[in-house]
Order: structure tokens, then sequence, then C-alpha cells
């Protein structure tokens, strides 16, 4: 047999609902199910993200998708998610599959306990060949703390999982060097830098949510964590398999360059912003350079109301994001230790610690590839200039 291989599959809420009457397409169910449980009896593992739940529940609140607003979403997905577990419950055991559902928010796939929790979670389900079906819990999730799409919920979960594959499976083909509404749109197989793509992605199919933007972002995020994604259209026979057996085309984003460590790239793929410290550039080149941790002294102003374990932000004094790390003190005691450097560390907080605000071990450097968050606006509730 080949290689087992675990594989994360996205279904887009285009694929999954008619976008006139917002009713489960149980074909397009039925074949990616028989499809999907031929490569669960393959041997592999498969873990299924699927959207929807909005899209079957808009017609429970009475609303359409282009005119429902957060909470009209919020109260859809809490009705469609049964729906959408229900239908998928039957068609699988049509198909002698089991499957489990998970429902996670952004702040539990960023902090790091409850990331390892859900990862451990999967695995366990593996061992008995249940599918996993995540979706984010919408109806919970508040409107500042969104992942928002699917797109990077997988791959979140492709990331966590140490995923060999991620297949993105949408209502398009792939990529395409812009819009392929624009009959001179130019289909793109392979791509090696994700971020090159980036502006060629505006426009949404109706039901979904971010539109290519967030499949290549999500692309990019699966690259760091060295696990290739694949896009590919969804209504198909064997939409999965018939990728894996090169079939059909398809867009195939490469994983170049050595793969980093679990916590590094957990580190690299963030989607929120806990808090940030600036530094001068010149220590930003020592850091850069390697081997180095951010001391008290390197710190020129933080922002944000972060506590200790959070991932920080790093920016230079120019607004350039060069690295993020694990923070050893909370944001009041940041702001003390670094006011008061005269002071031993301990004398100023009450108990033994190490004395770098990050050190060098839980600190990761971005390189040009990686997806930078603009520095943040001077509205969050701690700035403070040191
Ligand atoms: N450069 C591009 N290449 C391919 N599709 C694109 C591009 N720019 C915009 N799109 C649009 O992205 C849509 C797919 O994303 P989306 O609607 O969010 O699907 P899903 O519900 O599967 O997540 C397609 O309808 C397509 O028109
Ligand atoms: N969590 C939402 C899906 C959000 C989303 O990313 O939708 P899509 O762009 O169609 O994959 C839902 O279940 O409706």
């Amino acid at each position: 047999m080949a290689k087992k291989k675990k594989i994360v599959v996205k279904i887009g809420s285009s694929l999954l609902a008619n976008s006139e009457k917002l009713t489960l397409r149980y074909a397009f169910l039925n074949g990616l199910l028989s499809d999907l449980a031929q490569l669960q009896k393959e041997g592999h593992d498969i873990i299924l993200t699927s959207s929807g739940s909005v899209a079957l529940g808009l017609n429970m609140v009475g609303k359409r998708p282009e005119d429902a607003g957060i909470l009209d979403k919020q109260a859809a997905a809490a009705c469609g998610q049964p729906l959408l577990m229900n239908a998928y419950r039957q068609v699988a055991s049509e198909h002698d599959m089991e499957v489990a559902q998970m429902l996670v928010t952004v702040e539990d796939m960023e902090e790091r306990r409850r990331f390892l929790n859900i990862k451990n979670t999967m695995l366990r389900l593996f061992e008995n060949d249940i599918m996993p079906i995540i979706n984010e819990n919408d109806s919970v999730a508040t409107r500042d703390l969104r992942v928002g799409d699917n797109d990077r919920l997988s791959a979140k979960v492709a990331q966590m999982v140490q995923a060999d594959l991620l297949v993105i499976l949408t209502s398009v083909e792939g990529l395409y060097d812009r819009d392929p509404s624009d009959p001179d749109a130019v289909f793109i197989s392979e791509i090696e830098d994700v971020t090159e793509h980036l502006e060629s992605t505006t426009g949404i199919s109706a039901l979904g949510s971010g539109g290519m933007l967030t499949k290549m972002q999500a692309a990019n995020m699966a690259q760091n964590a060295g696990v290739e994604t694949i896009i590919a259209e969804g209504i198909i026979e064997r939409p999965v398999s018939s990728v894996l057996k090169n079939e059909r085309r398809y867009t195939r984003c490469l994983v170049t360059g050595e793969k980093a460590s679990p916590l590094k790239v957990w580190l690299s793929n963030r989607l929120q912003v806990a808090g940030t410290l600036v530094i001068s550039n010149e220590v930003a080149a020592a850091v850069i350079a390697g081997d180095c941790g951010i001391t008290r002294s390197d710190v020129i102003s933080i922002q944000g109301d972060f506590t200790k374990g959070d991932v920080l932000h790093v920016y230079t004094e120019d607004g350039d994001e060069v690295a993020r790390g694990l923070t050893n003190f909370s944001s009041e005691e940041t702001m003390l230790v670094a006011r008061h450097l005269d002071m031993p560390v301990e004398d100023l907080i009450g108990y033994k610690t190490k004395s770098d605000i990050i050190a060098a071990e839980n600190i990761l450097v971005l390189e040009e590839n990686h997806l930078q968050h603009d520095a943040p606006e001077d509205d969050q509730k701690i700035v403070v200039q040191l």
C-alpha cells in the first residue's frame, strides 16, 4: 500500500448548500463521503473542516446571505450546525464511516494548551477510525475574535496534526491570475511563494466568506508548517482521490525550505495579536542574526493587555514586524521591569523568574514569506512608551 497520509480536507459553503434555496446538496455530500470512506479504507487519516452551518441555518432565521448581519449569522450557525452534522452522520453511516464533531474558536487554536488538547482529541479519534469534522464555533466567537473563515482554520488544523496534505475544495478549479469571471484569466497550476498571489484574489461566491484571498493565506500558513496545499473544484466525482491520482487540473502550493519546529510554526501562524513590543533597529538586527532574546532594556514601547505565555509581535521603530515570541511577563510586569532597569526583576515583581522578556529559544524570526501583521494603531488598551 502507498504511504498512509494524514489529509485535511476543507469544504466550502458553496459546495454544501444550494445558493438559491439554502438547502443541503445531498448528492455532493454523498459523493464526497463515498470518496473519503474509500481513502480511509486505504489507511489514510482524514480530517474534514466543513463550512455550511450559516448557509444552512439562514432560512430558519429568515435571512438571505446578502442581508444577514453578524448576529443573524451567529444565530443561523446555531440552527444550521445540527442540520449539517445530522446530514454528515446519516450519509457517513451509509458508507460505514463514523464521524465526530469538533467546534473550535480562534482562542482555542491560539492558546497553546487548548491547541495541544484539541490535537490530542483528534489523535484519539483517529485511533478508532473516526473522522473529525471541524467547524468554527460561530455562535460563541465574538466579532473581534473570529477565525472568520474555514480556509485558515483548516490550515491551522493541518499544522496541528502535521498533515501531509491540505485539500481545499471550492467552486472553482483553483487559482487564476485574476478573478475567473474575467475571460482572460489564466489558470495557475503550481505556486512556490503564495505571498506573490495575494493581490489577484478579489471576489467571492454567493455563499463564501473569504474568496481566494483566505485560501492563499491558508496556503501560506500551511507552507510555513511544511504542508502542501491543493486548491481544487469540489463538484466532481471522487473529489479528493481524483486530485491524489492527478486525474484533473488543480492548483498546488509547494512546500519549499526546511520544516520549522512545531512551536515555531505555531508562533508563525497567528490570527490574533495579544500584544506588541517595539525594539530599536539595532536590537532587531541582533535578534534577526539569531541566538539573542529580548531583554527589558531592549523594549522601547509596549502595546496590549497581555499575560505571561502570550505571543508578542515584535516590531522595529520603523513599524516592520521582525519576530514573534512567548513572553515571560504580563504587560504590567513588562512595564515595571522595563521602566526600572536599575532594580532587580525579582524585587519588582515579587518572584524569581528568567529576566528576558522573550527568551531566545522562544523567538521566531519572521522570514520574507511569512504574512505579517501591520503594526497596530495606538488604540489598544495599553500603549506605553518606556
Ligand atoms: N484569482 C482568483 N482565482 C480563483 N478564484 C477567485 C480569484 N479571485 C476571486 N475568486 C473567487 O473566489 C471564489 C471562491 O471562494 P469562496 O466563495 O470563498 O468559496 P468557498 O465557499 O469554497 O470558501 C470563487 O467564486 C472565485 O470567483
Ligand atoms: N463557519 C462558517 C463558515 C465560514 C467560511 O469560511 O465559509 P466558506 O468561505 O464557505 O468556507 C459556517 O459553517 O457557515
